[in-house]
């Protein structure tokens, strides 16, 4: 029988187009949210971020505020998601010849999933003004479903800005954050990326952000240490981590680059 395990919505737009605005139960506070910073100038609203576990522990729905297929269908989607980073940390894991749980287990007891959708609409002055100003991931691992048909991301390497083209048939973009750069000693690097806009086309992504508890210590890990591998990284703690990353946005730095060695 075939699997669909790995199934995905057709496309983000389908997924976005089931509702209107989430119920708040399922937002992450205000005061933890991403927001503003995020974008080139301060945005008129904190932007709706859904914390996926409130959305799966979330059982009691009520139709009338609550459009079922909306929660139904971000929930089956997070949950194929969860195979796909399982999988990429347990390779990524061997890679660096660690125990194949060793990336995994680094999450902690509470770790947090969260769920952004993105819009960003047509520009008249695409030259001016950035969708998303450039950035690196805060948490470990990002799976990104882009807009199948509006390109838009960009990702700097060696001082050069590349664009990403859009992905179509269904596929994920993996994205590396500070927190796993910093967990493997810099053997994985978390890359600074931007979204430019498009003065005709609007275009959506959904971003799935995997963190650790907030109460964890992130810290390069101790089997990847040696005599000849000093740690490159100072530890930081799960909760300063976001909100130091917010304060180096409006530099325009990276958080992580404040933590190297
Ligand atoms: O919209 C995109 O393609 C990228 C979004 C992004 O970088 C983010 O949400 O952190
Ligand atoms: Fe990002």
């Amino acid at each position: 029988m075939a699997d669909y395990s790995w199934r995905l919505p057709t496309i983000v737009q389908e997924l976005a187009a089931t509702v209107q605005e989430p119920p708040s139960r399922y937002l992450l506070p205000e005061q933890n949210r991403p927001g503003g910073l995020l974008a080139c100038v301060e945005m008129p609203e904190v932007i709706p971020t859904i914390d996926l576990r409130r959305l799966s522990a979330n059982n009691d729905v009520d139709e009338a505020d609550h459009p079922e297929s909306f929660r139904d269908l971000l929930h089956e989607y997070s949950l194929s998601c969860k195979k796909v980073k399982v999988a990429i940390l347990r390779a990524m894991a061997k890679l660096l010849k660690l125990d194949e749980h060793s990336l995994i287990n680094q999450f902690g007891d509470k770790a947090s999933t969260y769920a952004r959708f993105n819009y960003y609409p047509p520009c008249p002055r695409p030259d001016l003004v950035l969708g998303i100003r450039p950035h690196c991931d805060v948490g470990v691992l990002t799976l990104l479903l882009m807009d199948k048909d509006v390109g838009g991301l960009q990702v700097l390497r060696d001082g050069t800005w590349y664009s990403v083209p859009p992905v179509r048939d269904q596929g994920l973009l993996v994205n590396i954050g500070a927190s796993l750069e910093i967990m493997t000693n810099g053997v994985f690097r978390g890359p600074m990326h931007r979204v430019v806009t498009n003065s005709e086309k609007e275009r959506i992504s959904l971003a799935i952000f995997y963190a650790v508890d907030s109460e964890k210590d992130i810290e390069p890990m101790a089997d990847l240490l040696g005599e000849n591998q000093p740690a490159r990284y100072r530890k930081i703690k799960g909760k300063d981590f976001v909100p130091g990353q917010y304060e180096y946005f409006s530099r325009r730095e990276g958080v992580v680059d404040s933590l190297k060695i």
